[in-house]
């Protein structure tokens, strides 16, 4: 077993890539995490850092780049992770990404070489999200917005975001400006002092509507009139800024307490042909061109008959359940957030569809009532988040006979257990269709198709 000490340089091959995208090199069975290298990638390599189990390295100088290296990337992208495969070219990322289904299909789920099918690109590589969460704080004496370098919470500053729609950019840029001219503090986590933690951007991608959110320490807010005149002023497409007030001092960007400071508590945006209010604590997915693609993939999944009953569990503004009421009988759905469930409520009106019922609560808790009651769905679709779906939700899901079960997943290791839990009640699992719907990053979304056994 080699020694390593800081700053000694090794000549080292990278062979893998870890699911955020740093390099893996192994120098005598001891795997160490290098930043911006890929595989087939020969470098030197100098120690930074080592533990027990693995190390960490950084690139001294690259003897070999990979064909799949994309050159231009501003390497600010790869250290604060806005974009941590922006360095690997597109159909890449998008091997890699089903390889990590597959691997984690077999791992987990004991199927080896199930056969996942190719990804379905995202409409754009770049400038396609719809929202921003974007951090402010001082450095250098001057209040600026950016991005954490990755694992840390050092503020690196960046006007560009290469991911981010343009206008939310410029917007972002903007909205710095004018809280440098208001002389507003920004947010000082370590002594938990200043006033902006957070602007939260949202443009509807269709309407182009924009929702501001000010995340603030404190209710107080200095000079907020001048701000918002200039605000709306510049950007006529802005119809809601909200203030939510966060205390705290953990990591979640939001708190509980919601104001509006300027026009309406939400947006409007057209997807799949359908009007959505959006409601800034509401989920909505941030690439809307490729969540098109998903949800579509989704109910062509689902294989919907007229007369059936379907639940729309983790339903948040109502996306799937409104897309898919003019095939059948009647939807189900379920969200935590009562703001989004409010939501989902309006937009079914706002687009005259009447088959449609939103209840605010768990869906394991709301699940198993609805089977109490008597409810039989046809096909229960989830949508849930990162950790998957509740073993009471998969236990009350099953035994209510749905033929199908149509889960969408961020989160493929949460989604591989599932499915064993979901086989262990009788279902198997027929397909999975990735859909990429966060280009340059390392997260990965798919859907899956379980039916039931005993209907083969
Ligand atoms: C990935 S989002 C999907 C939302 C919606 N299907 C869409 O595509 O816009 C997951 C949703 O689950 C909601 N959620 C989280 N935990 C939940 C739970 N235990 N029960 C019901 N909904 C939950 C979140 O608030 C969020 O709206």
């Amino acid at each position: 077993m080699t020694n390593f000490n800081k700053n000694d340089i090794f000549e080292v091959e990278i062979i893998d890539l870890t699911h955020e995208g740093a390099g893996v090199a192994k120098i005598d069975g001891y795997a160490f995490f290098v930043e911006n290298a890929l595989p087939g990638e020969v470098i030197e390599m100098r120690v930074m850092k080592t533990g027990k189990k693995f190390g960490f390295g950084k690139v001294e100088s690259y003897l070999s780049t990979s064909e799949h290296r994309v050159t231009d990337i501003n390497v600010d992208y790869l250290r604060t992770g806005i974009a941590d495969f922006g360095h690997l070219a597109y159909p890449e990322q998008l091997k890699f990404k089903r390889k990590q289904i597959v691997d984690l299909l077999a791992k987990t789920a004991h199927k080896p070489d199930f056969p996942v099918l190719e990804p379905i690109a995202s409409p754009s590589l770049s400038k396609y999200r719809n929202k921003a969460s974007i951090p402010v704080r001082t450095v250098n004496g001057v209040l600026e917005t950016g991005f954490f370098r990755k694992h840390s919470h050092v503020l690196v500053p960046v006007e560009d975001f290469f991911i981010q729609e343009d206008e939310i950019d410029t917007i972002v840029v903007a909205i710095r400006d004018l809280l440098r001219k208001y002389g507003l503090k920004a947010y000082n986590e370590l002594e938990n002092t200043g006033f902006i933690r957070n602007i939260v951007v949202r443009r509807a991608h269709a309407t182009g509507e924009i929702m501001v959110t000010f995340v603030t320490r404190k209710l107080s807010f200095f000079k907020v009139d001048g701000l918002i005149n200039d605000l709306t002023t510049q950007f006529p497409a802005v119809k809601s800024i909200m203030q939510n007030v966060n205390a705290g001092t953990g990591n979640g960007i939001f708190g509980s307490d919601w104001h509006i400071l300027y026009g309406q508590d939400f947006i409007t945006d057209t997807m799949l042909g359908h009007q959505f209010e959006i409601s800034a604590p509401s989920f909505y997915q941030v690439n809307t061109a490729a969540a098109e693609l998903l949800y579509q993939k989704a109910i062509e999944l689902a294989d919907l008959q007229p007369s059936d009953i379907v639940i729309d569990a983790y339903s948040g503004i109502g996306t799937i359940g409104l897309s898919l009421a003019d095939k059948v009988a009647h939807v189900y759905g379920v969200e935590v957030v009562a703001a989004a469930t409010d939501n989902a409520i309006k937009n079914a009106k706002r687009n005259q569809i009447d088959n449609v019922t939103y209840v605010t609560g768990k869906a394991e808790k709301v699940m198993s009532d609805w089977a109490h009651d008597g409810i039989k769905p046809d096909v229960i679709l989830v949508d849930p988040p990162r950790k998957g779906l509740d073993e009471a939700f998969i236990q009350s899901a099953s035994h209510v006979g749905a033929r199908s079960i149509v889960y969408i997943s961020c989160n493929a290791a949460t989604f591989a257990r599932d499915v064993v839990r979901f086989e262990a009640e009788g279902y198997k699992l027929d397909s999975v269709q990735p859909v990429d719907l966060f280009p340059q990053t390392h997260h990965v979304e798919l859907v899956g198709l379980l039916t039931r056994n005993d209907l083969i």
